[in-house]
């Protein structure tokens, strides 16, 4: 199913004198995988904290499956489908891997308060359910054999895939990945290009932020770019690559490497 999914239409935020994001409009589609790059201090987390509500924007309009969401506060927006994972990893530490997991369940379960304090038969079928979902994501994910770790004794990499786990579990419709990559080794690096390619076959769209080249030109379908919060360029990865402005953009950045090593991948002998 195509359509458009998540629209942004001419969003800004001011921070005091900073105008972090300008006029941002573009549209995820449903089964769509959207980068979103720009050089450091471009605006990019800001435009996710516009999308997940921990921000309202000072101008513009965000709809989800055409409902105007715009000043949505974040619980809602997770309640429609829109999940993150963010820069930083953010688990329980002291527990187990499938306790952060369920973790993120939490906004789907259907239990009154009540509920929770008397153990309903109800109470008790839905938590085997959501238990057994648990874990056949953690199998997918290739993390069932570490259900029951605490998430403090697992490598970084690992523990980068529990909280994919965590944002998985509870069914995205939209799932906003802020540098997944970041920190992983090249085998992680390519498994995470294969589990969000999955994710777009089973129907999840995917936008992403990531300063890793190789990966944002290996899974995405489009790109947006942007520079002082503003859109410079849109298309696809091919059409990025070679774009001016964006070269211009990186070029005189700590990032140009990046691009450089990015275009070289386009002619290079990469599959
Ligand atoms: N809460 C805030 N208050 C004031 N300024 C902010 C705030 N959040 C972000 N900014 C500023 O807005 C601009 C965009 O920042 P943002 O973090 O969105 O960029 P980014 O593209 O995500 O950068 P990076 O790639 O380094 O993570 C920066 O100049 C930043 O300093």
């Amino acid at each position: 199913m195509s359509g458009a999914l998540l629209q942004l239409k001419d969003v800004g935020i001011r921070f005091g004198g900073l105008q972090a994001v300008a006029d941002l409009s573009f549209t995820v589609e449903n089964r769509q995988v959207m980068g979103l790059i720009g050089p450091n201090g471009a605006g990019k987390t800001t435009a996710f904290n516009l999308i997940t509500g921990v921000y309202k924007p000072s101008s513009g309009k965000i709809f989800l499956e055409g409902h105007d969401i715009t000043g949505w506060a974040p619980h809602r927006i997770a309640r429609g489908g829109i999940f993150r994972t963010f820069q930083t990893i953010r688990l329980f530490y002291g527990q187990s891997v499938l306790a952060n997991v369920l973790a993120g369940l939490h906004l789907q379960t259907h239990q009154a308060w009540w509920q929770g304090l008397l153990s309903t038969p109800a109470q008790r079928r839905e938590e085997k359910d959501l238990r057994s979902r648990s874990m056949t994501l953690l199998e997918r994910l290739d993390l069932a054999h570490l259900a029951q770790e605490d998430v403090a004794s697992l490598p970084y990499g690992v523990q980068r895939r529990v909280e994919l786990a965590r944002a998985l579990i509870a069914r995205p419709r939209l799932l906003i990945l802020d540098e997944p990559a970041a920190g992983l080794n090249d085998q992680e690096s390519s498994a995470l290009n294969q589990t969000i390619l999955s994710m777009r076959d089973e129907g999840i769209s995917i936008l992403l932020v990531e300063h890793d080249m190789n990966v944002v030109m290996n899974v995405t379908d489009r790109i947006v770019c942007i520079n002082f919060g503003r859109k410079i360029a849109e298309g696809t990865p091919e059409e990025i690559r070679t774009n001016p402005d964006v070269i211009e953009a990186y070029l005189g950045n700590d990032e140009g490497d990046e691009v450089e090593e990015a275009q070289g991948y386009s002619t290079g002998a990469a599959p």
